[in-house]
């Protein structure tokens, strides 16, 4: 939901060693897909551990609007009545994605093949994001858009009455771009094919292949290709949502931070489409085990063990920033703490997140003592084994930039402020309790 309330301000300060286990929620990626695909599946979806932050309670809202019964059981325990590929009805107001990226482009993507009509909305953050990726391969679908100048939010779809398949070859390695043409080719008679140039976050194809769709994935000379056969009936499945990667990030980092430190993160994702983060920590020296692998719900899980230590500066190369996109923010902070200069490689993604990550995050280290420098498409920081502190961040209604800034205060000389923290709340709801409940120093 948009919402204009107050800005909550917080402050980091120096810790002591931070111990304990840190069960961080449901993947937000997961979480927003098991209600879209429940929606869409006939019959009755049972989903455990869904994150039931901000960005994912607006998807639920809006499959509520599209005539989907979803409703919560318990904490993470939610039950979605769906309508079936094509059932979708007309909402009767505005779909308000609040500041969810994901959640906007998703439910684009699976209203566009159906013959009604959607205006979407967003806060201001979502409402300066580009819309034109997705909404240009779903009018190749034959729906019909009405955005204005720049396409960006408010939007109409006036979805295809007559859907035809699509090959698409995506213009920038972005999951949610796939997605969305994946759930409108769901409508569609016949094959849609989606290639992209770097295999991008692949939780809509493992989920659709889970509800009982043919899709395949295969690796040619022309990039990553998936291939979906339209007008599948889709069957209900029990959905346990693992933790969530990304949130993890910031526990860990603040433990790889804090001198001492050493914590527990159970039951995390380790999809090798989201690992990119773990994979360059472990380049850079940082002691993390993962232990008790195991498949749960469909997707790879382990237990993070994670010490302090010390850390060096790498260079992280460009096909690796699909897999880490939005964990840069926080390994910019990583590599302040770290010995040495860490180079982010292929990151100008980063620049339409939800907020400017690249500039958010250079303006604010520098005001804390980094030396950071950026272009359109990299970010370097040398590291200097730790970071002054004492400056005020601006977070530009972003959770991530929010959360990055405070553990970065939780090992500065000085503590660090945030202007805003209420956006944490989109993303990581329980953030403030569960990080205090490890030792942190954050009001
Ligand atoms: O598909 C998804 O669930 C997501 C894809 C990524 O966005 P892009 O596809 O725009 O890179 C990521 O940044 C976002 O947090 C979640
Ligand atoms: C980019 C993000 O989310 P979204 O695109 O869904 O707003 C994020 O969570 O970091």
């Amino acid at each position: 939901m948009s919402h204009s309330a107050e800005p909550l301000p917080m402050t980091a300060r120096r810790s002591g060693p931070l111990a304990g286990e840190a069960k961080v929620p449901g993947d937000k990626s997961i979480s927003h897909r098991a209600l879209i695909l429940g929606a869409l599946a006939v019959g009755e979806t049972h989903i455990t551990g869904l994150l039931e932050g901000q960005d994912v309670l607006d998807t639920a809202s809006a499959m509520r609007a599209f005539g989907a019964q979803v409703e919560r059981l318990g904490e993470g325990e939610w039950r979605v009545r769906g309508v079936g590929v094509g059932g979708f009805a007309e909402p009767e107001g505005v779909i308000d994605c609040g500041n969810s990226g994901t959640g906007v482009r998703l439910i684009m993507g699976a209203m566009a093949t159906t013959p009604i009509t959607a205006t979407f909305t967003g806060d201001a953050s979502l409402s300066r994001r580009p819309m034109g990726r997705v909404t240009d391969p779903l009018e190749l679908f034959g729906a019909q858009v009405t955005a204005r100048e720049g396409k960006r939010l408010p939007l109409t779809i006036r979805g295809a009455a007559d859907p035809v398949p699509v090959r698409y070859k995506t213009p920038v390695a972005s999951a949610q771009i796939k997605s969305a043409v994946l759930l409108a080719g769901l409508n569609a008679p016949g094959e849609t094919v989606v290639v992209e140039s770097e295999p991008t976050r692949d939780h809509t194809e493992r989920m659709l292949a889970g509800f009982g769709a043919s899709i395949r994935s295969e690796t040619t000379d022309e990039g990553h290709v998936i291939t979906l056969q339209g007008r599948p009936e889709l069957k209900p499945q029990p959905v346990a949502v693992p933790r969530d990667p990304s949130s993890a990030a910031f526990p860990v980092a603040a433990a790889l931070i804090v001198p001492g430190s050493q914590i527990r993160v159970p039951g995390v994702s380790r999809n090798p489409t989201r690992d990119g983060l773990y994979v360059t920590l472990l380049e850079m020296g940082a002691d993390i085990s993962f232990q008790n692998q195991r498949e749960e719900g469909g997707e790879p899980v382990a237990d993070l063990v994670v010490r302090h230590g010390p850390l060096k500066g790498v260079t992280v190369p460009p096909e690796r920033a699909a897999s880490m996109i939005d964990e840069f923010p926080i390994l910019s902070v990583i590599a302040c703490f770290a010995e040495g200069t860490t180079v982010m490689q292929g990151v100008h993604e980063l620049r339409v997140k939800e907020s400017d990550r690249i500039e958010a995050m250079a303006t604010g280290l520098v005001a804390n003592g980094a030396a950071v420098e950026t272009t359109p498409d990299t970010m370097t920081v040398h590291g200097k084994g730790g970071l002054t502190g004492g400056a005020t961040c601006a977070t530009h209604l972003d959770h991530r930039i929010a959360m990055s800034f405070l553990v970065a205060g939780l090992a500065s000389e000085q503590p660090i402020t945030v202007d805003d923290g209420g956006p944490i709340a989109t993303s990581f709801p329980d953030f403030l309790p569960l990080m205090r409940g490890l030792g942190a120093r954050i009001d």
